[in-house]
């Protein structure tokens, strides 16, 4: 039960107007019982052609406010989050399926970017730059980008949001946002607490509706003028080009296929217990669990067993019980990714150590998978799974690790264990990756900068980079100064 049900809103916001969800809206179900939650509206392109036209009216009075009177008003969204981070876990584990911990976790997490750029807000420092000539001066200031179009996935409901919003807000632009079909509410919840915490109207929409039509609005409009996308690498693609006629600014978060090297020398619990985290994270709904787990010879069936009977330990449930790790996958086109894999490895020569099947409360749950005997053939090593499947594959020298872990067209987050200081640095240094985990499987954090090279995508997130992603540098130059 929530404690407050308002923030279960069955509604679009369109500029400052909420639009109730009809008997033609989306039916919400939670995938861990196929029960409706609820109904947003299917919205289209007039709607998002006045979310655009809003946010561009809205958007210059947001400008010319002082950055802290912009960062106040962040910082009690942030308070109004963790206020109320029970309720926003609650919808998010219904719509999604995380457990419930988890969801309170990325509560926590999305509430974080708020909260950094709500500081940030007040440090977008321009420059003054020694002249070329005497009678001169060059000065560079940073401007807030304009309107910017958000579209987010269904595994961090909430997260993937702030991380956007949070800066796109503390820089002076307005956000028109359409969250992922299946978690549509942590978006609206997102957005009740804006106007709460006294967001003007029209600096934040949230459009549901047929991903084509509003898609389509948002990037060919000239008014828009940045778009970020977290999401698959072939939708991720298109809207790239579907921006290019009108020039805009990109972020983009793709897919990854992130490498996990455990060297002989690594604590083999720490790795074992880093692995977990980043193979199982969101039962490997994300795009930064590892993909692929390199074990050198000498521990590779220390460490498989060490995996498989710690995994045995594990719950597979409802993410509402108690106790519960691992949540059901979205949906089925997720299981049947999962079983592809699995099907292709084990026919190729690998075997299962444990899992490898639809757990027995059916539906979308699915065992937690070890496969041994992976190899650089299978549809596992250069396909992201985006499940809890961890393939193990076996290597001999660090040379070949770092060849077969870079032959990817991926470039998101790599991980790797290693007692030896020489050996972190030139293996951190020579991974082809944005992010590189060195005995740790947890990267992600405000504080850092997250994002990929190559078809993983295009700019950071979060840091003091993410704020810059949303500013455009003017430099003036004055002259006639004699
Ligand atoms: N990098 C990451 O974090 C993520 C990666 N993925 C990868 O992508 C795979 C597929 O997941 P999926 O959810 O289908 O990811 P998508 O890339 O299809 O969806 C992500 C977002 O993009 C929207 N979208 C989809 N097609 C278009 C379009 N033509 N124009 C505008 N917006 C569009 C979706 O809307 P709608 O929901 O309405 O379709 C959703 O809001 C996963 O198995 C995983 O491998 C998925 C999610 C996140
Ligand atoms: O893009 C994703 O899959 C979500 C990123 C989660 C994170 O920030 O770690």
């Amino acid at each position: 039960m929530l404690k407050d049900p308002s923030l279960l809103k069955q509604a679009a916001l369109v500029g400052e107007h909420w639009i109730p969800a009809d008997d033609t809206g989306i039916v919400v179900t939670n995938p861990a019982t196929g029960e409706t939650i609820g109904c947003v509206p299917s919205l289209g392109g007039a709607e998002t052609e006045a979310a655009i036209k809003a946010a561009d009216a809205a958007q210059k009075l947001w400008a010319a406010k002082t950055a802290k009177e912009r960062s106040i008003i962040l910082r009690r969204w942030y308070d109004l989050v963790i206020e109320n981070a029970d309720d926003l876990a609650l919808i998010l584990t219904l719509e999604q399926g995380k457990p419930l911990a988890e969801a309170k976790g990325e509560i926590l997490y999305g509430a974080s970017f708020i909260e950094w750029f709500a500081e940030e807000a007040r440090r977008v420092y321009g420059d003054v730059i020694p002249g070329h000539a005497e009678d001169k001066r060059i000065v560079v200031i940073k401007q807030p980008i304009g309107v910017v179009a958000a579209i987010t996935p269904w595994n961090f409901p909430n997260a993937m949001i702030t991380r956007k919003a949070g800066p796109a807000l503390a820089a002076g632009c307005a956000m028109v946002l359409k969250p992922a079909e299946q978690t549509p509410f942590s978006a609206i919840a997102l957005a009740v607490l804006a106007q709460r915490a006294g967001l003007p109207d029209g600096l934040l929409s949230v459009i549901t509706g047929p991903a084509r039509a509003i898609g389509a609005v948002m990037t060919g409009s000239e008014k828009v003028r940045k778009l970020t996308f977290t999401g698959s690498t072939p939708v991720g693609v298109e809207l790239m080009r579907q921006c290019a006629p009108t020039v805009k600014k990109l972020a983009l978060e793709l897919g990854g296929n992130a490498p996990f090297i455990v060297f002989d020398d690594a604590d083999l619990d720490a790795a074992v217990e880093g692995a977990i985290i980043s193979k199982f994270r969101n039962n490997g709904q994300t795009c930064v669990c590892a993909n692929r787990i390199y074990v050198q010879s000498g521990v590779y069936e220390a460490f498989a067993q060490k995996l498989a009977a710690k995994l045995s330990t594990l719950k597979v449930g409802n993410g509402l019980e108690q106790d519960t790790i691992f949540g059901p996958l979205i949906d089925d086109k997720a299981i049947a990714k999962v079983e592809e894999h699995i099907t292709d490895a084990t026919s190729k020569g690998a075997s299962l150590m444990c899992g490898g099947s639809v757990h027995a409360l059916g539906g979308t749950f699915f065992e937690p998978t070890v496969l041994t005997g992976v190899t650089q053939d299978m549809a596992i090593a250069s396909e992201e799974t985006f499940g809890p499947v961890a393939p193990l594959f076996r290597f001999e020298e660090d040379a070949d690790v770092v060849a077969m872990s870079n032959d990817t067209e991926f470039g998101l987050a790599s991980y790797f264990y290693t007692r030896d200081l020489a050996r972190a640095w030139m293996v951190g240094e020579q991974l082809e990756y944005g992010m590189v985990g060195i005995n740790t499987g947890l990267i992600s954090t405000a504080e850092a900068p997250f994002g990929g090279i190559k078809s993983s995508g295009l700019g950071r997130e979060g840091s003091r980079y993410g704020i810059e992603e949303f500013i455009e540098i003017k430099y003036l130059c004055f002259g006639g100064i004699a």
